[in-house]
């Protein structure tokens, strides 16, 4: 005899259960028989019910489980950065002085694209309001004096990334860390997140442990001296205006690369210079992961849950070569964010410069969609860097040269916006195994601003029953 919870399914050995109503039954029998199955599956409903309910208690007393996916850049450790100021602002300010060799090392390797870039090739024609000016010469000379930020480059990347800390990184890894990359300037080939940290804690300057070498500490005030040296030529060399025709001509846009410290150069290269919560968010690791976050929830947001409750949060990285690693924490007592580069409809891959970005999004908001392990959990989906799309669209740049499926809808923000909503939730709606809910959200992770964690953490969280 199956359970009661198994009435009005398949039995074990294959027959139907309930056995269908014998042909001579009563009619009085036949309503019975209706009866008595109908209270059995409500017991039945009932029971399902309860074993959800404790399914999910369970899950949120050990902690509430966040895994953090989409491509590399889409704002996934900004985000996580974003909870960690949230939750544990005492923690995030203490350590603001690890980022500061990230910040720097953001700031030489934007400058030192550029040299590269003046260095690299001749321009198809001279840039025509410079042609007569002076500025030929003053350039050369700039270039000349910033030379040492070369070796303040190489000096950062080793302090930051410890070559005898970091674990083998594969052929494939390494080819995505190219020096000099036609259309990038600021990726830092360093483990993200506790791996650095950890080990630019053990190196700490103010830290005067043994661990901390006389050598580390000539080799910071070293860099920190050159960099302030160079300030008015690293300012000098921005504003040139053969500079930015070099880079129109190529259609780089430094300002919307991540790590874009260049405006900042004078503030952050003060000897005094604490990274504010702003520099932080914006400041740019490539995270080689993926790596567990454990946040406690002690800042009383939330009514205060069972003792010791943390956010355990997964930051994978989202470069190809690290996305097989993801499937690990594919379970259902985890809540999936997905990023979708709302502004990447005009970027390939840095890793694959075939690859439109937006095309790649759609591809892996598809593969996360049809997972099966995923298929009982809500997704939560952040089209971020709201920003950055207001700027490129404003500046002209038109969406439907991209997508001709946009067709000649208004090529402002607000339409584009709604258009990628309705393509992610049609794509889901074809590609989930079962019926769930998704929640959508437009972000930008660079502003910690109430909003959005409003947005993020009280009405998505909430809305997902994760809270
Ligand atoms: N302008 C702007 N920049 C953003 C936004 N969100 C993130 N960024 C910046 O984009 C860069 C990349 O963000 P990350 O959070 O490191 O990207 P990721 O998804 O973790 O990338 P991987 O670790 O390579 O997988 C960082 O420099 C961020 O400061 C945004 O909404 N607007
Ligand atoms: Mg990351």
């Amino acid at each position: 005899m199956p359970s009661i919870a198994t009435i009005g399914r398949a039995s074990t050995d294959g027959d139907p259960w309930p056995p269908p109503i014998p042909p001579d039954a009563s009619e009085e029998e036949r309503l019975a028989r209706l009866e008595r199955e109908r209270e059995a599956q409500k017991v039945s409903d009932g029971i399902d019910r309860a074993i959800s309910i404790e399914k999910e208690q369970r899950k949120k007393q050990n902690g509430v489980k966040l895994l953090l996916l989409g491509q590399a850049e889409s704002g996934k450790s900004t985000v996580l950065k974003n909870f960690q100021l949230r939750f544990a602002p005492k923690t995030f300010q203490a350590e603001a002085e690890l980022w500061r060799p990230i910040i720097h090392l953001n700031l030489v390797r934007s400058v030192n694209f550029i040299l590269d870039l003046l260095s690299s090739e001749r321009p198809s024609s001279p840039p025509p309001s410079t042609s007569l000016s002076s500025e030929p010469d003053n350039l050369r000379r700039i270039q000349f004096s910033l030379r040492p930020l070369k070796q303040v480059e190489d000096s950062l990347t080793k302090r930051i990334s410890g070559s005898l800390f970091l674990p083998v990184v594969s052929g494939d890894e390494l080819k995505e860390f190219p020096r000099y990359h036609p259309a990038k300037a600021s990726e830092v080939s360093v483990r993200s997140g506790s791996g650095w940290m950890g080990f630019m804690k053990l190196r700490r300057p103010a830290d005067s442990s043994p661990g901390r070498s006389a050598q580390d500490k000539t080799e910071d005030e070293q860099n920190r001296r050159i960099l302030e040296a160079c300030v008015d030529d690293i300012q000098a060399l921005w504003r040139a205006k053969e500079v930015q025709y070099r880079l129109a001509e190529r259609e780089i846009s430094l300002v919307h690369q991540p790590g874009f410290f260049l405006e900042d150069v004078e503030r952050i290269s003060k000897q005094s210079y604490v990274p504010t919560s702003q520099d932080i968010l914006r400041a740019r690791v490539k995270t080689i992961g993926p790596e567990e976050h454990r946040i406690p929830m002690d800042t009383g947001v939330f009514p205060p849950g069972p003792e010791g409750k943390h956010w355990i949060i997964y930051d994978v990285g989202g470069s190809r070569s690290q996305r097989a690693k993801w499937a690990q924490f594919f379970d259902d007592s985890t809540s999936p964010f997905a990023f979708g580069p709302r502004h990447a409809f005009n970027q390939v891959l840095a890793e694959d410069a075939t690859v439109n970005r937006l095309a790649d999004s759609f591809k892996l908001w598809k593969m996360i969609c049809s997972n099966k392990l995923l298929a009982s959990v809500d997704l939560i989906l952040f089209l971020n860097k709201t920003d950055i799309l207001e700027s490129n669209l404003d500046s002209g740049v038109q969406f439907r040269k991209y997508v001709p499926n946009y067709k000649e809808r208004p090529n402002d923000a607000k339409h584009v916006s709604r258009y990628l909503l309705d393509v992610f939730t049609a794509m889901h709606n074809q590609s989930t195994p079962k019926k769930r809910k998704v929640h959508t959200h437009l972000t930008c992770a660079i502003v910690s601003s109430l909003l959005v964690q409003e947005v993020i953490l009280v009405k998505t969280l909430a809305q997902t029953n994760i809270l």
